[in-house]
């Protein structure tokens, strides 16, 4: 197994306000990467620590093996894209291509112009007057094309409609069976990308909460139902609230490996143990306990 990015107890805070608390990561070699995190949790804070666009308090970044801050170059092996990347120029879209494919070695021409067709991008039109979704699409067609050995997309389905969000999708698995490489797919949208993914990465608090691969996460994250006082016995469920109560019984959200002595609980006690999807463990993990209403 080798490691693209070695994220090694990174910290980062913006005033007193603690972003990234002693986070690490090994994001391996050809793989995809889902990296979730609710609004503000420091997803892109994290990613531009890691292409030294941000420079982190405390820790290291290593790209290839290399120190990011010793040795620059390992930054070429990099493409991040986001929408808002090239907002208010006046430029034409082909221009903006031409502007960033030059970065790329492997940057793919033929298949940007393809990409363009199948979006219907129009190469001639100023991108400042493309619609949001339209300048989303510039953006993921220059990280397809990139071939990067690390491809970043930062949010790649803001402003897409349903179709074109499924076929970006679509054509970036398609491209990363043509050529491995290591894919990070910022987003809240799991649900959508699950299928894509081979490990995901969630971030809650500044913490790295969940590192692991997708199948284990899925097999991992449950809903727990039972009565209260049964409920109350399980040693995983010690100091934890319930997300639901009705009357006497209770639903808990649990991810994490079950000891045999629960299981046998479980079992003798009827409670109910059902695997979860992965949107429902992040909305649990980020659920807010005080109602709004009273
Ligand atoms: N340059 C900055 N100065 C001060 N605070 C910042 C700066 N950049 C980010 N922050 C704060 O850091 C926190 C994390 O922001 P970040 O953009 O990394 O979150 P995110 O997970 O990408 O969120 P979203 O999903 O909403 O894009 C936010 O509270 C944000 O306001």
């Amino acid at each position: 197994m080798s490691i693209a990015i070695e994220v090694k107890n990174v910290s980062h805070s913006f005033k007193d306000k603690k972003i990234c608390d002693n986070m690490s990561i090994n994001f391996e070699e050809n793989k995809i990467y889902g990296l979730l995190g609710k609004n503000g949790a420091g997803k892109t804070t994290l990613i531009n620590i890691i292409t030294n666009q941000l420079l982190c308090n405390n820790g290291e970044v290593k790209i290839f093996g290399k120190n990011i801050k010793e040795d620059n170059k390992v930054l070429n092996d990099i493409c991040v894209v986001r929408e808002r990347e090239f907002y208010d120029i006046e430029y034409k879209v082909k221009d903006i291509f031409k502007a960033y494919s030059y970065f790329y070695k492997d940057y793919d021409y033929k298949l940007q112009d393809k990409l363009c067709k199948r979006f219907e991008i129009n190469q001639k039109l100023i991108y400042k007057k493309l619609s949001r979704g339209m300048k989303t699409i510039v953006s993921n067609i220059i990280g397809i094309c990139s071939n990067s050995p690390i491809t970043i997309f930062d949010e790649p389905t803001i402003g897409l409609d349903a179709v074109n969000r499924q076929e970006f999708y679509s054509i970036l698995l398609e491209s990363y069976t043509q050529k491995n490489r290591t894919i990070i797919i910022s987003t809240h949208q799991i649900n959508e990308v699950e299928e894509l993914l081979e490990k995901v990465i969630i971030i809650k608090n500044g913490k790295i909460e969940v590192d692991d691969y997708i199948d284990e996460v899925k097999e991992k994250s449950y809903h727990i139902t039972g009565k209260k006082d049964d409920l109350n016995k399980l040693s995983i469920l010690k100091d934890r609230k319930p997300i639901k109560s009705f009357g006497n019984n209770e639903v808990y959200s649990y991810y994490g490996e079950i000891s045999d002595e629960d299981l046998e609980l479980i079992e003798n006690l009827n409670i109910e143990l059902v695997n979860m999807s992965i949107q429902d463990l992040f909305i649990n993990m980020n659920k807010k306990e005080e109602a709004i209403y009273e």
